[in-house]
């Protein structure tokens, strides 16, 4: 039986204007357990707001989500945050997503205090510690807060914070897109792992193909708000069958434009006549612009 069955699902938003947009439009997929389902598509097209349906972090409008066989939708509150333990996020902007008052162990220990997970306040920080050495950070960080940490740091607490529960099914929203290209590398490695030690269900959202490539076993290509294109990751990404699909095969695909060494690409020369002598390009404010 797949961890993951959703049926028809579909969610619309009232805009400011007053129309209605609809960013989930009947989809329906499954998840085994185990697997790794990377979901792409352009900016807007549904992505995040899918991930946040499937843990009741929106509800939906109409359409049915089983998680582990439970009907995320039927499920009373109190019920629904008990069983949230299991099923977890990891988001985008780590810095935003930690509260920026509390400690690194604060974070941490946080989805235990909720969830009553452990008999004592000793053996939650020694689960806390432990969640925080898996993903890689030692107990120095334990009273740093999030500022004092940087991107890779705060990404590698927000994967804590989503595993400390010891969840079945993770979903992870652009979990890589605001770092760097390196510390990206060894967190996706570090996901990749922590799934196959633990046997964790990934719904993995990202804009980059690449990285779904060699992250995700299946692909879905969502495109307002419905998937377009499903299958395993190397048939849809390789030789995709629809055209939305390929074409943004090929946009990913597409080289930069050329800029030859000498081509200035039309930016007023530096020193020239849009910038006055006496500046020096500083972007602080000056002593006379704050008088
Ligand atoms: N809380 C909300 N209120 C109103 N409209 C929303 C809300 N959340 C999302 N939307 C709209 O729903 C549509 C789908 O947004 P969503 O964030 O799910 O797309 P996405 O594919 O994840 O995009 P991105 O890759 O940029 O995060 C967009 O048009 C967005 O503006």
């Amino acid at each position: 039986m797949p961890i993951i069955e959703v049926k028809e699902l579909r969610k619309t938003f009232q805009t400011p204007q007053g129309r209605v947009l609809t960013a989930v439009d009947g989809v329906s997929f499954d998840v085994e357990a185990g697997e790794c389902l990377g979901i792409i598509g352009e900016s807007g097209s549904g992505k995040s707001t899918l991930g946040r349906l499937l843990l009741r972090l929106h509800e939906a409008d109409s359409g049915s989500i089983l998680l582990e066989g439970q009907d995320v939708r039927a499920l009373a509150p109190r019920a629904l945050r008990r069983k949230r333990r299991h099923w977890q996020i990891v988001f985008q902007e780590p810095f935003a997503s930690l509260n920026p008052r509390l400690t690194v162990r604060q974070i941490v220990e946080e989805p235990l205090i909720v969830a009553k997970l452990c008999a004592s306040r000793t053996e939650r920080l020694k689960k806390v510690e432990r969640t925080l050495d898996e993903v890689g950070l030692s107990a120095q960080f334990l009273d740093r807060r999030p500022a004092n940490l940087s991107g890779g740091q705060q990404q590698r607490v927000g994967i804590a914070r989503a595993l400390v529960t010891d969840p079945s099914i993770v979903v992870l929203d652009e979990p890589t897109s605001s770092l760097d290209l390196t510390i990206r590398a060894s967190i996706l490695r570090k996901l990749s792992e922590l799934q196959r030690a633990r046997g964790l269900t990934y719904v993995f959202i990202s804009h980059d193909i690449e990285t779904v490539r060699h992250f995700c076993s299946r692909v879905a290509v969502m495109h307002r708000g419905r998937f377009v294109e499903t299958g395993p990751a190397l048939d849809v990404l390789d030789r995709p069958q629809q055209p939305y699909t390929q074409a943004l095969m090929a946009a990913a695909m597409a080289p930069l434009p050329y800029m030859s060494p000498d081509d200035d690409g039309g930016l007023p020369p530096v020193g020239g006549a849009d910038i006055p002598p006496d500046d020096d390009g500083s972007l602080l404010p000056t002593k006379a612009a704050n008088a």
